[in-house]
């Protein structure tokens, strides 16, 4: 079939055709003609020591797709655990899917980033690797991570873009041995894929993003699927301390299938094609988060309809200064190219 028709008839196949019982394992097909497992875990803020039991922990239970970044400083005792299991053969390193994520300091260095994620994960290869920010900081400011300016601004490199950086990582795919299978961005706004994509030569394959009723960026969300941009959604509990698990809306729902919360939180996302991130170090709690559910038509509305009444909430937006794009956050400095 011509493959454009094909991505067509993929982005309007409505999910609950597509998954008509979402699993953990339930895979989503990326437009490099590799797919993503529908659910990962997430290692952001995952300390260490606690991280490696966390992930040994996850892929026991089933889990396939972990999450990492380099700026998480915690990729090291992700890659301990990975040995762990791989040695113990739970899992081939063929069945599992590693993301990682150039750090904004890293942007004019993608070779180095890419080499220092691997070497701390003890992998020979990534499944994704994604620029985690469309945000150039200075790599020789007063830390390697977060430099700031003598105000307390973040130091911001101005004369790189963030489209010279995917240039960059273009480059590691066309590579003779490629050590990343696909390669995609995160925390994109549609007017900074709308830039991207004019440069582009590879289609990004994955645009990560927060995402839950709260932050349902549907115009995000849908200008992905035209573009054949798998979306995975990030801090689906609202994050740190997991707040959402109280709004009323989405324990009513819950009520309505017996289940908890956090099912009908990470469900949403199958409903609309993307995958979720959910994060936690605790061990029934990354038990519970396995189970996933399909909504239908009226727990979707219901959904949709808590951020209509309560407004917006972004739970994540570092003081980078910057505009990325997003209506909900206005002001900044423009780097969109
Ligand atoms: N690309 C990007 O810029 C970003 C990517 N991400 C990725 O997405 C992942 C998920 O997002 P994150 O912001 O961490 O937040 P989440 O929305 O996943 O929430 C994590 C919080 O929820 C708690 N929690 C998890 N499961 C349960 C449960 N079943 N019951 C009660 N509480 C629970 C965790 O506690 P505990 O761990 O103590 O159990 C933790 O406090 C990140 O870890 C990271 O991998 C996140 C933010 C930005
Ligand atoms: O992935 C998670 C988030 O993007 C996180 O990496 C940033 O929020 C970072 O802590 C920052 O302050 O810039």
């Amino acid at each position: 079939m011509n493959p454009s028709l094909s991505k067509f008839i993929l982005a309007h196949t409505p999910s609950s055709i597509l998954h008509p019982t979402p699993t953990m394992t339930t895979t989503i097909p990326l437009n490099t003609g590799s797919s993503i497992p529908a659910l990962g875990l997430g290692t952001w803020q995952s300390s260490p020591g606690e991280v490696k039991a966390a992930v040994i922990h996850a892929i026991e239970s089933g889990y396939r797709h972990i999450d990492c970044a380099f700026c998480y400083q915690n990729e090291d005792e992700v890659g301990e655990a990975l040995k762990e299991v791989l040695a113990r053969g739970i899992v081939k390193r063929e069945e599992l899917f590693i993301t990682s994520k150039l750090w904004c300091t890293f942007h004019t260095r993608v070779e180095e980033g890419l080499k220092k994620s691997l070497e701390l994960l003890g992998l020979e290869y990534l499944d994704l690797y994604l620029m985690h920010w469309p945000v150039p900081m200075n790599p020789k400011g007063n830390h390697p991570l977060f430099p700031k300016l003598p105000d307390g601004s973040r130091d911001l490199d101005l004369t790189t873009s963030h489209i010279q950086t995917w240039k960059n990582l273009e480059s590691l795919v066309s590579s003779p041995s490629p050590k990343v299978k696909a390669i995609g961005v995160a925390n994109y706004s549609v007017k900074y894929l709308t830039k991207l994509l004019e440069h582009a030569t590879i289609v990004p394959a994955v645009n990560q993003i927060e995402n839950h009723p709260y932050l349902p960026q549907q115009e995000v969300v849908d200008f992905c699927r035209e573009k054949g941009i798998h979306v995975t959604a990030y801090s689906p509990f609202g994050s740190t301390g997991s707040p959402m698990f109280k709004d009323e809306v989405v324990n009513e729902v819950a009520e309505k299938h017996g289940v908890k919360a956090g099912t009908v939180l990470l469900s949403y996302h199958l409903a609309r094609n993307s995958s979720v991130l959910a994060k936690s170090v605790t061990p029934s709690r990354i038990d519970e988060n396995r189970k996933l559910i399909a909504l239908d038509e009226d727990d979707m509305s219901k959904l949709e309809g808590i951020s209509k009444t309560k407004g917006l909430t972004r739970f994540v937006y570092p003081p980078f200064g910057v505009d990325c794009g997003f209506p909900d956050k206005p002001g900044g400095v423009d780097l969109s190219g």
